[in-house]
């Protein structure tokens, strides 16, 4: 059976008094959790890995770099990620794709760092409101997953996030057959590149305005293994539905 995820990015938003939400949420988990991983900015990455794990709360980077180290000012390389006790990194968001620029080779470069500091690298794809206007969902969606996702992902290195870019902090989400469509499409595609048993236990995400009051209709696409949840993850009081939701799915 595949593991059930709920990530919460925090993208950059919060100081360390933020993490007395870490506490919060582990107060309101359901009994059986699924895995729970919460992406706070890097700088707080040490703090919030060793408040999290006495709750079993995994914790996860928003980004590191395509090289292991270098001369690369402000940077972070997967390796630093892994120092600070964080188990997990996203790479190549869309935020990043475009304010960074960062190409679908970039995105791959930076998995196979994660995967080389024994990170599990949470790989996100999504079209843009024209891609989805223009009818092209499904071949933008095909063509970052084969550039953007190394050769070699397993059911414990990868976790795929789709996350359709005109959904994220829009409030606007893709009708559940929309959803169920891109998802199908995207585990046959990982089933055809990395086999059947690999390609089957691969976790995928769905990401977009998920919200305590959608989040039980998104869970019932048999391929959506979780969310990846932005602006609801700040507040455990928002988070904690969202997570009972996919635990009861
Ligand atoms: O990484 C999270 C996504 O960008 C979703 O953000 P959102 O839940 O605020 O729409």
């Amino acid at each position: 059976m595949r593991a059930k995820i709920a990530a919460g990015n925090w993208k950059m938003n919060g100081t360390a008094a933020a993490l007395s939400e870490l506490d919060a949420l582990a107060a309101l988990l359901p009994a059986t959790p699924p895995t729970v991983v919460l992406c706070p900015p890097a700088p707080l990455l040490y703090r919030a890995s060793e408040a999290a794990r006495a709750h079993g709360i995994a914790i996860g980077a928003q980004d590191c770099h395509m090289d292991a180290s270098g001369p690369f000012t402000g940077d972070i390389s997967a390796t630093m990620v892994a120092d600070t006790g964080a188990s997990h990194v996203i790479v190549g968001h869309s935020e990043r794709r475009d304010a960074h620029e960062e190409t679908n080779s970039d995105v791959r470069a930076k998995a196979r760092q994660a995967w080389a500091a024994g990170l599990t690298a949470i790989i996100c794809i999504g079209e843009s409101g024209d891609d989805r206007a223009a009818n092209n969902t499904l071949d933008i969606i095909a063509g970052q997953l084969a550039g953007s996702l190394p050769d070699g992902a397993t059911a414990t290195n990868t976790v795929i996030a789709y996350e359709p870019i005109w959904a994220i902090g829009t409030g606007k989400v893709p009708t559940l057959a929309e959803i169920i469509d891109v998802h199908d499409f995207i585990r046959t595609r990982l089933c055809a590149r990395c086999g059947a048993t690999e390609g089957d236990g691969i976790p995928l995400l769905y990401g977009g305005s998920v919200k305590p009051d959608n989040a039980r209709t998104i869970f019932k696409a048999a391929n959506v293994d979780g969310a990846l949840v932005g602006g609801a993850s700040l507040k455990a009081s928002d988070f904690a539905p969202i997570i009972t939701a996919l635990s009861q799915s």
